[in-house]
Parts: structure tokens; sequence; C-alpha cells
């Protein structure tokens, strides 16, 4: 039996009498934000979701359009998570997050496409720069190697041995999982032009450098991405017009009153009986079922009651996250265009590490990306902001010294992230990794690392969404 909802979609509402609780008691409306601190009201829903990112509103969104009655609850007072429209001058979006997307990247780039928002090219064209003992100078995008070219083919063919499902799984796990890509390196005598490679793609994907990452853990991400191609090129030929939050806030938009924002997730109690109870600070739910849809490293904030099993704690206690920092300078054109260059610059000793071209499609202005060394967040401000100014003009002259707008966005300082993105140790997810996605009673979880495919991408973190709310939707 079928009927039209509020958004025009089909649900289906004989999924509704599969549930327990009648319809009256399961419907939600919007929680108002702080109201339940003082009369705490216990709302009933069908599922619970904890994590307005874009994974826990996937998950929302196909649970509400399978007849679900289903409320969605986040710490901070936006929903996105680790994706952040910051608007500049001129009423432009910029990413100070997740931007990216690539076309191998199925879902996301379908999901754009519903939601009816259009992509924009990554602009390439152009000569690179970089600053360099002290020089600047310029090149052709470089082409890899014989060496590092057989090197990745080696990396790659290892890495198709790591289930995409359940890499603690795979063939001598815990061996590959006892190194490091770095120990791994070493011992198979990798020269300098390899292993520079194989490092400035951990450090542009995981932010991470080969000493800190688990061999099992960056063949998984290999595997995950399709290989060193997609991780290094393939993820980065579309930024989304008017940011990529706007994944996030069209589907809240079309779960409407479900979402509730400002409520921090203290306590989730009984998963392991008929229902589960969420304690927020804009109120308590209960819920046949709670999706929690983040890193594991932020559950780790959240008390359970009885507590989690001891492998799934461990999981979430000894998450690797790495910190981001991202600057946009704005200027009244795209000037670096005109001298021939791509945009993307690095420098050697600078606070700045890479830079890229986020100017918008119409290019009425033009805009800088320059992700920064996470230690300049210890600068004062000013001084921080002097020193970013003095790189960029380092790689693109002086027409770089007077930006119209400068945005930062410190990864570090929120409050609601643990970081960007999950460069695990050795030793992790060979020992824990079997409770990443595994469901803990009632708690269903999801969030981009739990994702086989693109895991730590928007990509991932639909797909990690989308396969949590099947994993409810199949309970009897
Ligand atoms: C600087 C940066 C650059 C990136 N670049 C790219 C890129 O170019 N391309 C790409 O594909 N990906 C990129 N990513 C990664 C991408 O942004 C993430 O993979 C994706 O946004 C993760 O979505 P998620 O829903 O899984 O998690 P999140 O977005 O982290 O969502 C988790 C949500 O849970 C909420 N929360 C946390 N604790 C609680 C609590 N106790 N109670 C209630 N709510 C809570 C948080 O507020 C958050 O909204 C980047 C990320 C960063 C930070």
């Amino acid at each position: 039996m079928k009927r039209l909802n509020r958004m025009g979609a089909l649900v289906s509402i004989s999924r509704r009498s599969l549930l327990k609780w009648p319809a009256a008691t399961c419907a939600v409306s919007v929680l108002g934000s702080r109201e339940g601190l003082a009369h705490p009201r216990v709302r009933e829903v069908d599922v619970a979701v904890v994590g307005a990112g874009l994974s826990g509103l996937s998950a929302a969104r196909m649970l509400a359009r399978a007849g679900c009655s289903v409320v969605v609850l986040d710490a901070r007072d936006r929903v996105g998570g680790r994706t952040l429209n910051q608007r500049t001058v001129g009423n432009r979006q910029v990413d100070g997050g997740g931007q990216w997307v690539g076309g191998s990247q199925t879902r996301v780039m379908a999901l754009a496409d519903e939601l009816g928002i259009p992509r924009i090219a990554q602009h390439e064209t152009g000569l690179r720069v970089a600053h360099v003992n002290g020089t600047r100078v310029t090149f052709e995008k470089e082409v890899p190697g014989a060496e590092t070219l057989h090197l990745q083919a080696v990396l790659e063919n290892l890495a198709r041995q790591v289930p995409l499902e359940a890499p603690w799984s795979a063939p001598g796990a815990a061996l590959l999982d006892a190194q490091s890509v770095a120990d791994w390196l070493n011992a198979n005598n990798v020269g300098e032009e390899a292993r520079g490679a194989v490092a400035g793609t951990i450090g542009t994907t995981l932010s991470a450098s080969p000493e800190n990452v688990s061999l099992l853990w960056f063949l998984f991400y290999l595997h995950s991405a399709g290989g060193f191609a997609e991780l290094n090129e393939g993820a980065q030929q579309y930024r989304l017009e008017g940011g990529a939050q706007a994944l996030s806030l069209r589907l809240a938009e079309e779960l409407a009153g479900s979402v509730v924002l400002g409520a921090p997730v203290r306590r989730i109690k009984g998963w392991c009986t008929d229902s589960v109870v969420i304690h927020s600070d804009a109120g308590l739910v209960r819920a046949r079922r709670a999706i929690v849809a983040m890193m594991p490293r932020d559950v780790q904030r959240i008390d359970f009651t009885p507590e989690l099993p001891r492998q799934r704690e461990a999981l979430q206690r000894y998450w690797g996250a790495s910190a981001g920092f991202k600057v946009h300078l704005v200027f009244d054109r795209p000037f670096w265009r005109d001298q021939g260059l791509a945009g993307v610059g690095f420098t050697d000793s600078g606070v700045v590490e890479l830079t890229f071209d986020s100017t918008p499609a119409d290019g009425a202005v033009g805009v800088l990306l320059a992700f920064v060394s996470p230690t300049a967040a210890r600068l004062p401000a000013a001084v921080r902001r002097a020193r970013v100014i003095e790189d960029v003009v380092k790689l693109f002259g002086e027409q770089a010294r007077a930006p119209r707008d400068y945005l930062e966005q410190d990864w570090a300082r929120e409050a609601w992230s643990a970081g960007c993105v999950s460069p695990l140790p050795p030793g992790l997810m060979s020992s824990w990794g079997s409770a990443l996605k595994a469901p803990t009673g009632r708690i269903h979880w999801a969030g981009t690392e739990t994702s086989g495919v693109w895991c730590g991408y928007l990509d991932g973190a639909i797909r990690a969404g989308e396969r949590a709310a099947a994993e409810v939707l199949a309970q009897p």
C-alpha cells in the first residue's frame, strides 16, 4: 500500500505496519532544540540517527522513504559534519571541509545529480609552481617514472587481496598490519623517487606520513578507492557548485522536521534490550534501533549503558584521526591563469603545503585554496595570515599580496570532529577491525569510515549510511 508523503515521494506504509509501535506514537515532530533540558520528554521513533553528516542524513532519508519514523540528532548547530560552506565576499561559497568528487565516485555523483547540484570541473590547465630550496620553479604536471609505476602496480596487486568489506580478514592480515608503510618500503629497498610518490599519496589522502600508517590500512584504502590514479587524480575531478555541504543541506530540507540540531548525544542506553534510549541535550529519544553515523573516534565521547563490548571500545579509543587546516584567499580574478599557471603550488619550508585553484565556475572572483601545515595553528592569527600570504606571494607573485578576503578553517579546533581523515596506526585494524560495522545489539554503525568503497570520502559516507539503513530495514 502506498501513499504520498509531504515531500511528494512515494513511501510504503506497509513497512510501518511491520514495526511494533503504532504510527501515532512513532510520528516525529521538530524537537525544540533546548526545551528538553528543562522538561525532558521522551520522543518515540522507529530509528534514531546520531550524526547529521552526509552519512547519517543518507541513512535517515532511506529510512523515511521506506516509511519509518526517524529523528536525526546532531551536536552542532548545522548539518554536514566534515563539509562546511564558508561565505566569502561577493556572496560566494568555498569549502572549508570536504570538497572534491570524481567520476568513479558514482554514489555521490548520482546524489548530486538527483539533488540538482551542478559540478565544476577542477581547473588543471597550466604549469605547476613550487618554492623549493629558496627558489621558485615552474614545471609541467609530473608523470610518474618507471620505478614509481612499478611500485604502484605491486602495491595495487597486494591491495586487491584485501577484502573491501572485511580488511581485517585479508590473507596475512596480522603480518601486513604489524608494519607501517615505511617499514615495508625499507624492507623492499624502494628508491627515493618511488618512495616520495607513495609518501605524497599518503600525505594528501591521509594527512600522514608512511611511518604512521599501517600497511594493511593503506592497502585497504587503495583498494577502496580503486588504485593510485583514483586517489591521486580521480577523486579531485570536480567541486560542487554551492559547496559540498549543499548535499547535506538539501537532504535535511527533505527530512524537514526530523533533524534536531544543537543536540549533542551524551549517552545511549539499552542497546541490548528491546529499545534504545538516546540522551541528548535536546531531550530523550526512544527508538527501536539507532544508527550512529560518525568517525569511530567521535563515538568515544558518548557513554554507553551497558558498556560497549571491549573490541568495539578499543577500536574507538585507538582510532587515528588527522587534523587539517584550509585557507581560502579570494582575489578580484584568477590572475595566475594569465601567467599560464594552474594554481597548483607547493613550498618545502613555508606554512603553505599545497595550493589549488578553487575559483567559482563563472570566474567572477579568483579563489586560491591553501592547505596549511597544522603546526601553523599554533601561531597568533595575524602572524599566520602574514606567513600564508608571504608563501602565496612566493608562488604566484605580488598580485597575491592583497586578497580581498581570507578565510581559515582549522579542523583541530572543531569540538565535534576528532579530525578530517583516518590514518590508522599498525595493529589496530587486525586487532579490533571486526567491530567496525558489525551491529552492536540495536546499534548500527555508519559514517564514511565504515564504507568498503571510497572509505574516508563523501561517496563512502553516503554508501555507509545507506548500508546501515538497509541493515535496519532488513530486521524483522
Ligand atoms: C578538510 C577536509 C577535506 C576533505 N576533503 C574531501 C574531499 O575533497 N573529497 C571527499 O570526498 N571527502 C573529503 N573529506 C572527507 C569528507 O568530508 C568526509 O568523508 C565526510 O564528510 C564524512 O561524512 P560522515 O557523515 O561520515 O561524517 P561527519 O561529517 O563527521 O558527520 C558526523 C556528524 O556527527 C556529529 N556528532 C559528533 N559527535 C556527536 C554527538 N556526540 N552527538 C550528536 N552528534 C554528534 C557531528 O557534528 C557530525 O555532523 C574531507 C574532510 C575534511 C575535514
